[in-house]
């Protein structure tokens, strides 16, 4: 197991309440919140904020006024900080019209750790496709759009779990995209703000990171791509040089396995589904999405909206808990210095 901001019970944990976005009410977001808040009780104080009409009927939770109420709120009952929608939730059929709230309470919620009313906030999963169609929605995910809210130019997605931690380079784009957009400078940004988190966030004094090829084989010499030699060694070396402990790149068929895992502290990988195919087979339930580079602290669940089961009250909270914890042991620490 990874020494890290998770998995590690005797870690501080915050003592402000996380801000907890909705996502897509017409996914398992609102379920795994109840989950969550029934599994956690008050040891881990987070405040959901959406519309209680979609709630689970029968779900227990408490109307908050500010974030600060979260705390008198008995640990059975989800807080709820009202964030009013136009329509009611149809479990599986993501409405257009209430796109622009499920937006608007990711706002909410970077407004109020900006303001430093919640110690972090954690995202529900969001329908790209719902927000795109009913809000023209123009940001790929969570990730680039807190960026913007924050001012922010670059940041990193990280998905963690106690075995194993990924990184891509490129994000959401067409895989037909990800030789052009692999740039020095990118490659270069990525592992200076992964660095930096390793060091700040997860307590890994000298971080050992592993870098992916793009190619088969890590390009076989340049039988299979150039990327290996023209533009991924170059960058290694250069950092390489100032004392980061940076190896590859390596073919990344092969760099998931429990021996490889074993030699890196973080692997980082050329495009989206190079780094989270091999997490998400490894710990799905385990898995968390965290971003790195933003002034405050955000993690998610690894999964997404689950349409096919929401409603059936079957989603599982693991994740999510992880992720509220992970963001809980992150803000301790930031607090702490
Ligand atoms: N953080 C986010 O906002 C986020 C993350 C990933 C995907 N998404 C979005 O979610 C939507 C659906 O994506 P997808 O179908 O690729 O992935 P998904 O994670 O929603 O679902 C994949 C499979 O895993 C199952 N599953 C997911 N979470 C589960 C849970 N907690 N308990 C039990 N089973 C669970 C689903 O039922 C489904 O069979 C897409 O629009 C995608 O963009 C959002
Ligand atoms: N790429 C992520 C995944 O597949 O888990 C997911 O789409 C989340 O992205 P945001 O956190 O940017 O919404």
């Amino acid at each position: 197991m990874l020494p890290s901001a998770q998995g590690s019970g005797p870690l501080p944990r915050a003592t402000g309440p996380i801000a907890l976005t909705c996502g897509e009410p017409a996914g398992i977001g609102p379920e795994i919140a109840v989950k969550a808040r029934l599994a956690l009780g008050s040891r881990l104080p987070f405040f959901w904020i959406g519309d209680p009409r979609h709630l689970p009927p029968g779900s227990g939770f408490q109307v908050i006024r500010t974030p600060s109420d979260t705390v008198d709120v008995p640990p059975g009952l989800l807080p709820v900080l009202p964030h009013p929608f136009p329509d009611a939730a149809v479990p599986g059929r993501p409405s257009g019209g209430n796109a622009t709230a499920v937006v608007t309470a990711i706002s909410r919620a970077v407004a109020l750790v900006q303001a430093g009313a919640a110690s972090a906030i954690c995202t529900a999963p969001i329908s790209k496709q719902a927000l795109h169609e009913g809000a023209g929605f123009a940001f790929p995910g969570h990730t680039e759009f807190l960026a913007s809210l924050a001012g922010v130019d670059r940041v990193v997605m990280m998905l963690a779990c106690p075995a194993l931690r990924v990184v891509p380079v490129t994000i959401h784009i067409a895989l037909e995209d990800v030789p052009a957009a692999l740039t020095p400078e990118l490659l270069e940004a990525t592992l200076r703000i992964t660095h930096a988190a390793l060091i700040r966030d997860f307590g890994i004094a000298a971080p050992r990171i592993a870098v992916t090829g793009l190619n088969p084989h890590a390009g076989e010499g340049g039988a299979m791509g150039q990327q290996e030699a023209h533009v991924i060694a170059p960058v290694l070396a250069r950092l390489a040089a100032e004392g980061m402990r940076l190896t590859g790149p390596h073919p990344a068929d092969t760099l998931f396995h429990a021996a490889a895992r074993a030699r890196y502290d973080a692997a980082v990988a050329m495009y989206h589904d190079q780094a989270l195919i091999p997490i998400k087979t490894i710990d799905f339930a385990g898995g968390v999405n965290v971003t790195l580079g933003l002034p405050f602290i955000r993690t998610s669940p690894d999964h997404g909206t689950a349409f096919d089961i929401a409603g059936q009250g079957v989603a599982d909270p693991s994740s999510l808990i992880a992720a509220l914890d992970m963001a809980s042991v992150m803000a301790a620490a930031r607090a702490a210095g």
